[in-house]
């Protein structure tokens, strides 16, 4: 067996092993849209607890394989987004070693959480822990801002503002452990579709929203919950024209006691509840679980 260079043994052999976090925009602006058709927006990002898993046996072939209830949908091929980083990556630093990933899809598909573009970010870490690479290599950030806009903000998976397309990133934001549940109503909703909703002429700029996006580094719940409390997710209302179910699954969290605030995330179709604590969070998930069991329903912190 042959051991790579920059490969460190671990417990479990020489799998490497990287979590893939589900991504929450806090709130999304769109304030613009690219002659080439894609939006500009401004978003708060921050980081879920819960996610998928990726791991990486650098002793066999470039593949991969795919389990887990996501694994349909998500599809175990050249067109799964941890493969399409790789190759970006690949086709940019000829003759780095890589190996054959396994994904445990847990995060529900096209739902807005920024599943498969967190996996591919996944990816990107592990043949940078495997190549030697830093997280800032030139080629590392190329691959990551061609595999999809969300990509580069999953690299390093810590909060922060986002801008242009995804691929301007602020510095990350000290924020405060935050307390959620992430509903998903299980009706996938495609991107594309959704930011076409808007309806907005390529070339056109919106008037700059004036308040401001991110709350102040390292402040406390209470103020982050006042920013979030002006902001909002632009994308909200076409995707409820596409999927229904969003309204309710936000009128349900609302009608929650405890609850502080409810927005959707992304493009949907998940929306997530705000909660004081772990306890709140918890019964947070269980009434909506109870209310709607069929949907996909997470208590989880956010950071
Ligand atoms: C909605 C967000 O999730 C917010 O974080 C992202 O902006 C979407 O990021 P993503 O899923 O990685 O998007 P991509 O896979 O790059 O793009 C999918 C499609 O969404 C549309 N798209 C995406 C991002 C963006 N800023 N403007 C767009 O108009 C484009 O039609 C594009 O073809
Ligand atoms: N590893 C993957 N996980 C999930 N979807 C994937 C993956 N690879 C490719 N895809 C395809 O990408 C599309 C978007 O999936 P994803 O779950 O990332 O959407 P999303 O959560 O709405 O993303 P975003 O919030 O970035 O818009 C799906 O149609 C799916 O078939």
């Amino acid at each position: 067996m042959t051991v790579q260079p920059h490969l460190r043994p671990t417990p479990a052999g020489h799998l490497l092993v990287e979590r893939a976090p589900a991504k929450v925009n806090l709130s999304l602006h769109v304030t613009g849209r690219r002659a080439d058709g894609y939006h500009l927006l401004e978003s708060l990002v921050a980081f879920a607890g819960c996610g998928d898993r990726l791991s990486l046996d650098p002793v066999r072939p470039l593949g991969l394989t795919v389990s887990g209830p996501g694994a349909e949908a998500a599809g175990g091929g050249q067109d799964n987004l941890v493969l399409r980083a790789v190759h970006h990556l690949m086709a940019r630093r000829p003759g780095l070693v890589a190996g054959h990933f396994h994904l445990d899809k847990r995060l529900p598909v096209a739902a807005g959480l920024g599943g498969g573009s967190s996996d591919a970010a996944a990816a990107l870490r592990l043949m940078a822990r495997l190549n030697g690479l830093g997280l800032d290599d030139p080629a590392i950030r190329a691959a990551a801002v061609a595999t999809g806009a969300d990509v580069p903000v999953c690299l390093d998976g810590r909060a922060r503002v986002m801008a242009g397309i995804g691929d301007l990133l602020a510095p990350p934001l000290g924020l405060p452990r935050l307390f959620a549940v992430l509903v998903n109503p299980r009706t996938p909703l495609a991107t594309a579709d959704v930011f076409r909703g808007l309806g907005l002429r390529a070339g056109t700029m919106r008037e700059p929203t004036l308040q401001p996006v991110a709350p102040a580094d390292g402040c406390g719940r209470s103020e982050v919950l006042a920013v979030l409390a002006k902001a909002r997710n632009d994308l909200e209302a076409p995707a409820r024209t596409l999927s229904p179910a969003i309204a309710e699954a936000l009128a349900l969290l609302r009608s929650l006691p405890e609850c502080r605030l409810a927005r959707m995330s992304g493009s949907g179709a998940t929306v997530f509840g705000l909660f004081d604590d772990c306890r709140a969070a918890a019964r947070g998930r269980r009434a909506i679980a109870a209310a709607r069991p069929a949907w996909w329903a997470r208590a989880t912190s956010l950071r």
